[in-house]
């Protein structure tokens, strides 16, 4: 299985895009701007989104991505995120205001969108490997993702501030290589981190010896204006064997 990087970014700005890891051909961890960069045909490809939670950086370009489908009459596409998540792209997104309601057309049997509710714990075959559901905490309820491959495992956090569950999953599990972290603000901006949901170096600080020690750790999600601080706190704050790097778009990471 291979982890393309379409976007990791926590604003739009060229050549930033907003959330979206492709997982071989037919799999997306979230639908943020990063899925505007593949074609067409890509995007017909694509039969499953696994989304963290409810903000447009993560879920905005979902209206569009099934627009594809529905207009050059595709398979269609399932979301699994939490029911509250699905609740809000409900009334939000696809209730025939903002865009046509893919969730119950062509017909409510088979619409070009299917909504599945699942909860931390809820796994999902996908490829040769497994997804499975994980706990985060944000300011919306939010999930993290566990990718399992044949050899290695991938944690993403979504965006979420300190969550000792997720912390706890991810460290029982023996293939573990990698983990992506959100960490959007540097030390200074905990107040803002703390009130939305998001991590700083410090509050991260407490998870990282739970991790092995040659687990490659891949912050996402960078408040622009602090980019070079943050990684020089994280950086200068913990140095414990882990190889930490920014996680950049265009990246391959093979599981
Ligand atoms: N009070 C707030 N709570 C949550 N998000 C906020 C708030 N004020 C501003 N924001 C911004 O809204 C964004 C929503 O997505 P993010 O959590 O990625 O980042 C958040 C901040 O950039």
């Amino acid at each position: 299985m291979h982890i393309k990087v379409l976007g990791a970014a926590a604003c739009i700005g060229h050549p930033g895009h907003t959330t979206s890891f492709l997982i071989d051909e037919d799999t997306l961890i979230d639908c943020g701007t990063g899925v505007t960069s593949l074609r067409a045909d890509e995007m017909l490809s694509i039969r499953q989104v696994l989304l963290t939670h409810s903000h447009a950086d993560h879920c905005g370009c979902l209206p569009l991505l099934a627009d594809v489908h529905a207009s050059r009459r595709g398979p269609g596409l399932t979301v699994y995120s939490q029911q509250e998540t699905l609740d809000a792209l409900r009334a939000h997104l696809f209730n025939g205001e903002l865009w046509p309601d893919y969730t119950r057309q062509p017909s409510t049997e088979q619409p070009w969108l299917r909504l599945q509710a699942v909860e931390p714990g809820y796994a999902l075959p996908i490829g040769e490997g497994l997804a499975t559901a994980l706990p985060a905490n944000h300011s919306v309820p939010a999930l993290g993702w566990l990718i399992e491959g044949s050899w290695r495992a991938l944690a993403f956090s979504g965006d979420s501030g300190p969550c000792p569950a997720f912390w706890q999953w991810v460290s029982n599990v023996p293939s573990l290589t990698d983990v992506i972290c959100e960490l959007t603000y540097t030390d200074e901006r905990q107040g803002e981190a703390a009130r939305q949901g998001h991590m700083t170096p410090l509050l991260l600080l407490p998870f990282l010896p739970l991790l092995p020690a040659n687990t490659h750790l891949w912050i996402s999600h960078i408040d622009p204006g602090c980019r070079e601080h943050l990684l020089e706190q994280l950086r200068s704050e913990y140095s414990n064997g882990l190889r930490v790097c920014p996680l950049r778009e265009g990246m391959l990471i093979e599981l």
